[in-house]
């Protein structure tokens, strides 16, 4: 990236996540240098999985309260998204997405199959997420999930047909990004038949 230089870094706010402005000078198609401002958003990065169950045909979802939705738009702060978590400090994505099926959704999976890697929003935040997909089945439910009652999250386990979530992306009631990429993969690799 040679059309990149005098990178310099502030740091905006830096209390649950940290939001940093960086200037630096960019050069264009044209070989003019420019000075360029953005602001960077870093939560870390984050891993999510599509949980389905092939002689069921179901899919388990989750639905949660989305501050961040809310403030764009008022009626539809309740999310129905697939089971993620941010990646903490040392863990790898699957170890994230294992430990995210066990605390939100109470499925206690063994392995999972990593699918894509996705940037969420280039032009804000740092955050790369890992996408995965793995089969659960009832044998291997451990708890009714819920999420941390520690970090204030309070999640809704929803067990739902394949169908069913297919016709909820088409009516906008699912209108979480990676859950619509992974619904999709799960059609394209007809892992559900
Ligand atoms: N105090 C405080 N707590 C926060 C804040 N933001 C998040 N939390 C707490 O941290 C928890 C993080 O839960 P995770 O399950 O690890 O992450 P997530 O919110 O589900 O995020 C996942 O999905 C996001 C949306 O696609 C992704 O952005 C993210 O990387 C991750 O994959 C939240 O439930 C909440 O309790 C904040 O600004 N302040
Ligand atoms: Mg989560």
């Amino acid at each position: 990236m040679n059309k990149i230089k005098n990178i310099t870094k502030t740091i905006l706010s830096e209390e649950w996540a940290t939001l940093t402005r960086i200037d630096y000078d960019f050069q264009f198609e044209d070989g003019a240098w420019k000075s360029v401002s953005r602001e960077c958003y870093n939560r870390g990065n984050g891993a999510a999985i599509l949980l389905y169950n092939v002689e069921k045909g179901t899919i388990i979802l989750t639905k949660q309260f989305r501050m961040p939705i809310y403030e764009n738009t008022e009626d539809e702060g309740m999310s129905i998204e697939v089971c993620a978590g941010s990646i903490e400090h040392n863990d790898d994505p699957l170890e994230t997405v294992i430990r995210e099926t066990e605390e939100e959704v109470g499925y206690k999976i063994k392995d999972a199959k990593q699918v894509y890697k996705a940037y969420t929003s280039p032009g804000a935040l740092t955050e790369k997420m890992f996408l995965y997909v793995a089969e659960y089945s009832e044998a291997t439910k451990i708890s009714e999930g819920g999420g941390l009652e520690s970090e204030n999250e309070e999640i809704e386990v929803l067990e739902l047909p394949f169908a069913k979530v297919v016709a909820m992306i088409a009516s906008e009631e699912i209108r979480d990004a990676k859950t619509i990429m992974l619904v999709q993969y799960a059609q394209i690799h007809k892992l559900l038949g």
